[in-house]
C-alpha cells in the first residue's frame, strides 16, 4: 500500500510478526483490525465493517473485549493483543504499540474466558515414541507422558480436555488427519532447541535430575516453555512436571470410559455427575482426574478410602466441613492470576475469604484423630488475611486506581488525596457560594468541560457585576464563561489529586499482590489438600445419600452382594440389585437374556464398583470384595467410525483385537455383543474363539453377554465358564422384565415381544413370529455347535490324560487349560 500513516505503518510492522494470528490494534477505546483480520472478525463477531485509508477496518470496545475474545477462541482463532504502551497524552509523536499477549484456546488465564474445567494445552514430538508435556496455564499443572502409538496418544486427547496441540512438523499432518476439530499448530525447529536451559531458566533450578526425565521427554517440555512464553509473554508459573507412570494407575481408554459414562459425554447420564456434589471448583476438577485415574496402588487407595471412611462415620464432621467448603474460592486460579500479573481486587478478596476459613476446617478436622495428615499439611495464613484486611474494602471496584480499591486508613497519603478528590464537589459548591456572595451575582455557575476545564458562568445579564480578575474564557449565547486564579489553582489541585489517586492506588496493589506472592507456593499446596477433602467428603456425602458401602479388596475374588448400577438407579423407580462372584474357578460368565432384560446394565454396574472401588469411593451395594484391576477392557455397541472409514464390523474387530493383545490377568474385560456385524456363522465363531483365548491364555475375569446363546456351551467344555440369564415373566398380557440374574440360559430371546412393545405393526409382528417358528425348527447351527463341543472335550480328556502321566512336572488344574 501506498502513502501508509505512520499508524498504519507501526500496524503493518507488527502484523508481519503474526501474519498467523487476528491482531487486535488498540486506539483510543477500539481494538481495531484490519484487511483480512476485519474481515474474519466481522464475520464471526457480527459487527460492523468499515474502512480506513480503503483498508477494511473492524473494531471492539475495549471494555468488551473478554467477550469477544472468547467468541474468537471457541472459534478456532488466535488472537494478538496490541496494546499503548504508554499514556496518549503525554506521548511525543505516535503512541508506542506492542503486543503484550496471544490467546490462544490451551493458554487461557482470564477468567471470563474459562469454564470451571480443566483446559490443557500439549506439546507433542516423536523420537522412539510420542512424547508429549501438557499443561493447564490457569493452575499451573504441569504433566509430562509418553505414548507408544498415535491410537494410545489420540485416545488420551479425546478422554482430556486438550483444547489445543503443537507439535513437531513432521508429525502435524498425521495429527491432523487423526484429530480433525482440534486446535493443532506445528512449531519451528528451534522450540526443541536448547531444551534443558529453558527448563533449568523456568523453574530455576541448576539440575534437572530430579525431575527423572528423558531427553525426549524434556526436549518436548521445552517446547512448551517456549510457547507459553510466546503466547503469555511473562515469567511462567508453572508447577514441578509430573510424570503420568501407567503403573501408578488403571488403564482406562477412550472407548471403555464412553462404555462406561464415566464422564459427561454423548451418552448424557454419567458417573461424574451423580457423584459430583462437590463444593469447590478444584474439587470437580479433581474428581474428574481421578475418575479418569483409578488407583492401582492398594496402598493409595486404602489411604483414601480411610479418610471416607472417616468422613462417612462422623456425619457431624462431613457436614460441618462441607459447610465451610462453601465458602473455598477457585484459589488455585486465583493465584495463577496473581503470578501473571493478572488478579482483579476482587479475586483478592475471594482469596481473603478463602484463607478465613480455613482456621475453621482445621478446628473441625482436628476433633477427629483419622485427620491428622490433613492437619499436618493444611497451613493458616493469618498474616495474609490480615494483610488484605487492611488493604482492601470489603467490596472493592474492579478499576485499580479509580479510588475504590484500596481501603481508608492503608495509606495516608492515598487517603489525603482521595478525601480532596471524593470531596471536591463539596468544595465547588462552597466556593460557588462564595463568589455569589462576593459579586452578588445569584445565578453564577461552576461547571467543568473537557476544553476549559473549571469556568465560572455569568448569564448575560449581569456581566456588569463580574470584578476585573475574572479572566474571561468563552462567549455562549445566553451567558459568558471565565476563570480565575483561583479556580485555576483548584482544578490542578484536583487534576493531580486524581493522578495522585490513581498512581498511587496502582502502586499500593501492585505492591499488594508482590507481597502476597511469596504464600503462592504455599496456599497452593493448601488449596490442594482442600480440593481433597472437597472430594473425600464429596464421596462420603454421596454413600450415605445413595447407600454405598466400603469396599474390601482381594487378590482373587469379586464378590459383591446386591450390586446395583451407580446411574442407572437413579433414573428407574425400582431398581433390583443383583449380585456378582467371580474367583479363579469362575473367571468367565456368559449371559444370554432377552432384550431389555438389563444384560449390558449389569456389565456396566461390573464396571463401575470396579472403578468406584479405585478411586476410594464406596459402592453400591450390600457388601463387595473385589481385586484391585490394571485395566477394564470394553466392547459395547455398534458403530461406525464414519470419520475414518471404518465399517462397524471393522470398528469392533479392532477393539477385539485390542484387548487380545492388551490384557492381563489382572484386567476385568466386559463384552456386549460380539461378532453382530457380521454374519451369524462367522460372528459365532470369532466370539467362541475369543472366549476360549481370553479363558485359556489371558486368564482375566470376564463378563460377556450375548444374544448367540450357542455360545453358553462353552460352559460345558471349561470349568471355569459359567452361564447366566435374566428372569422374565410371561403373563397373559406379554412378558415382564424382572431384572434379575440368575445361574442358566436363557431360553429365547423375547426379540419379537420387545418388537411389538416398541410399536412395530401388528401384521409384522405375527408374521415374524410364523417365521421363528419354521427357522428354529430348521436351525442346524445347535447341532453343528454340539458337534464342535464334544470334539473339543474329546481333546481336552485326551491332553488331560498326558498330563496326568506328567503330574510330577505339570500340575493341572480343575478347569485350567
Ligand atoms: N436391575 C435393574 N433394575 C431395574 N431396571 C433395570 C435393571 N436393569 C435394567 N433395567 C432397565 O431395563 C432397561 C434395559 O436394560 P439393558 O439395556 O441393560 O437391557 P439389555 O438386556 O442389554 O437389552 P438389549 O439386549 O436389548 O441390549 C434399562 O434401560 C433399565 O431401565
Amino acid at each position: 500500500m501506498k502513502n501508509l500513516t505512520p499508524m498504519m505503518k507501526q500496524y503493518m510492522d507488527i502484523k508481519k510478526n503474526y501474519e498467523d494470528a487476528i491482531v487486535l490494534f488498540r486506539l483510543g477505546d477500539f481494538y481495531e483490525a484490519f484487511f483480512e483480520d476485519a474481515e474474519i472478525i466481522s464475520k464471526v463477531l457480527n459487527i460492523v465493517l468499515t474502512k480506513r485509508q480503503n483498508a477494511p477496518m473492524a473494531g471492539i470496545p475495549h471494555h468488551a473485549l473478554d467477550n469477544y475474545l472468547k467468541k474468537l477462541v471457541d472459534s478456532g482463532y488466535k488472537v494478538a493483543i496490541c496494546e499503548q504502551m504508554e499514556d496518549p497524552s503525554q506521548a511525543k509523536g505516535i503512541v508506542r504499540r506492542e503486543v503484550t499477549r496471544v490467546i490462544t484456546p490451551g493458554t487461557l488465564i482470564e477468567e471470563d474466558l474459562l469454564s470451571s474445567e480443566n483446559n490443557y494445552l500439549m506439546a507433542v514430538a516423536f523420537r522412539e515414541n510420542f512424547n508429549t508435556a501438557f499443561v493447564d496455564v490457569s493452575t499451573g499443572e504441569l504433566f509430562v507422558k509418553d505414548f507408544e502409538t498415535i491410537n494410545d496418544l489420540i485416545d488420551f486427547v479425546s478422554i482430556v480436555n486438550i483444547s489445543q496441540i503443537i507439535c513437531e512438523e513432521n508429525i502435524f499432518e498425521e495429527l491432523k488427519d487423526n484429530l480433525p476439530n482440534k486446535f493443532i499448530e506445528k512449531l519451528d525447529d528451534w522450540y526443541f532447541e536448547g531444551f534443558e536451559d529453558k527448563v533449568k531458566e523456568t523453574f530455576k533450578i541448576v539440575s534437572i535430575d530430579h525431575f527423572e526425565l528423558s531427553n525426549g521427554q524434556l526436549r518436548v517440555l521445552g517446547a512448551l516453555l517456549k510457547y507459553l512464553e510466546y503466547t503469555l509473554m511473562s515469567n511462567l508459573a508453572l508447577e514441578e512436571p509430573k510424570k503420568l507412570e501407567e503403573s501408578k494407575w488403571m488403564i482406562l481408554d477412550s472407548k471403555t470410559v464412553d462404555n462406561l459414562s464415566l464422564i459427561p459425554g454423548e451418552k448424557g447420564k454419567n458417573l461424574y455427575d451423580i457423584l459430583n456434589k462437590t463444593k469447590t471448583a478444584m474439587g470437580s476438577r479433581l474428581l474428574k482426574k481421578w475418575i479418569l485415574q483409578p488407583l492401582k496402588v492398594k496402598k493409595d487407595i486404602i489411604e483414601r478410602q480411610e479418610i471416607v471412611d472417616a468422613f462417612f462415620n462422623d456425619r457431624l464432621l462431613l457436614n460441618e466441613i462441607r459447610e465451610y467448603l462453601n465458602g473455598i474460592f477457585d484459589v488455585e486460579r486465583i493465584l495463577t492470576r496473581l503470578q501473571y500479573g493478572k488478579v482483579s481486587p476482587k479475586d483478592l478478596i475471594s482469596l481473603k475469604n478463602t484463607l478465613y476459613i480455613i482456621p475453621n476446617i482445621l478446628e473441625a478436622l482436628k476433633t477427629n484423630e483419622k485427620f491428622s495428615k490433613y492437619v499436618q499439611e493444611i497451613e493458616e495464613f493469618p498474616e495474609v488475611v490480615e494483610l488484605l484486611e487492611r488493604a482492601l474494602y470489603e467490596d472493592p471496584s474492579s478499576t485499580v486506581g479509580d479510588g475504590n480499591v484500596i481501603k481508608d486508613g492503608y495509606s495516608p497519603e492515598l487517603d489525603d488525596y482521595r478525601n480532596f478528590l471524593f470531596h471536591s464537589e463539596d468544595k465547588l459548591k462552597e466556593f460557588e457560594r462564595e463568589e455569589r456572595e462576593r459579586t452578588n451575582i445569584q445565578k453564577l455557575k461552576v461547571g467543568f468541560n473537557q476544553v476549559f476545564g473549571y469556568y465560572i458562568e455569568v448569564p448575560k445579564g449581569q456581566v456588569k457585576n463580574v470584578p476585573d480578575y475574572y479572566i474571561r474564557k468563552q462567549t455562549l449565547v445566553n451567558s459568558e464563561r471565565y476563570i480565575t486564579q483561583k479556580l485555576k489553582e483548584f482544578e490542578e489541585k484536583i487534576m493531580s489529586a486524581r493522578e495522585k489517586v490513581e498512581i498511587l492506588e496502582k502502586a499500593l496493589f501492585d505492591e499488594l499482590t508482590k507481597m502476597i506472592l511469596k504464600y503462592v507456593n504455599d496456599i497452593k499446596k493448601t488449596a490442594e489438600k482442600i480440593a481433597e477433602l472437597d472430594v473425600l467428603s464429596t464421596f462420603a456425602y454421596v454413600s450415605q445419600l445413595y447407600g454405598y458401602v466400603k469396599p474390601e479388596f482381594d487378590d482373587e475374588k469379586f464378590i459383591v452382594k446386591e450390586a446395583r448400577h451407580a446411574v442407572v438407579e437413579r433414573y428407574v423407580s425400582n431398581f433390583v440389585p443383583n449380585d456378582i462372584y467371580m474367583d479363579s474357578l469362575r473367571r468367565m460368565y456368559i449371559i444370554t437374556g432377552p432384550n431389555m432384560s438389563g444384560k449390558s446394565t449389569y456389565i456396566r454396574q461390573v464396571g463401575l464398583i470396579a472403578v468406584m472401588a479405585q478411586i476410594g469411593c464406596f459402592v453400591p451395594a450390600k457388601n463387595a470384595k473385589l481385586p484391585i484391576f490394571d485395566r477394564i477392557f470394553t466392547r459395547m455397541g455398534a458403530r461406525d467410525d464414519i470419520s475414518t472409514g471404518k465399517s462397524t464390523f471393522l470398528v469392533e474387530m479392532s477393539e477385539v483385537a485390542l484387548i487380545l493383545s492388551k490384557a492381563t490377568k489382572d484386567s476385568l474385560v466386559l463384552l456386549d455383543e460380539v461378532g453382530r456385524g457380521t454374519s451369524t456363522f462367522d460372528g459365532i465363531s470369532i466370539a467362541w474363539a475369543m472366549s476360549e483365548y481370553i479363558y485359556n491364555e489371558i486368564k482375566c475375569k470376564t463378563i460377556f453377554a450375548t444374544h448367540f446363546t450357542e455360545l453358553t456351551e462353552l460352559s460345558d467344555v471349561y470349568n471355569g465358564i459359567k452361564n447366566l440369564t435374566i428372569e422374565v415373566e410371561e403373563t397373559n398380557d406379554g412378558i415382564v422384565f424382572l431384572h434379575k440374574v440368575v445361574d442358566g440360559v436363557a431360553d429365547r430371546s423375547y426379540g419379537i415381544e420387545v418388537a411389538k412393545i416398541a410399536g412395530v405393526p401388528d401384521g409384522v409382528v405375527e408374521r415374524a413370529k410364523e417365521i421363528l417358528e419354521v427357522i428354529t425348527k430348521k436351525s442346524e447351527l445347535e447341532k453343528k455347535v454340539r458337534v464342535l463341543k464334544e470334539g473339543q472335550l474329546r481333546q481336552i480328556k485326551s491332553r488331560k490324560k498326558v498330563a496326568e502321566g506328567q503330574l510330577t512336572i505339570f500340575e493341572v488344574k480343575n478347569g485350567e487349560f
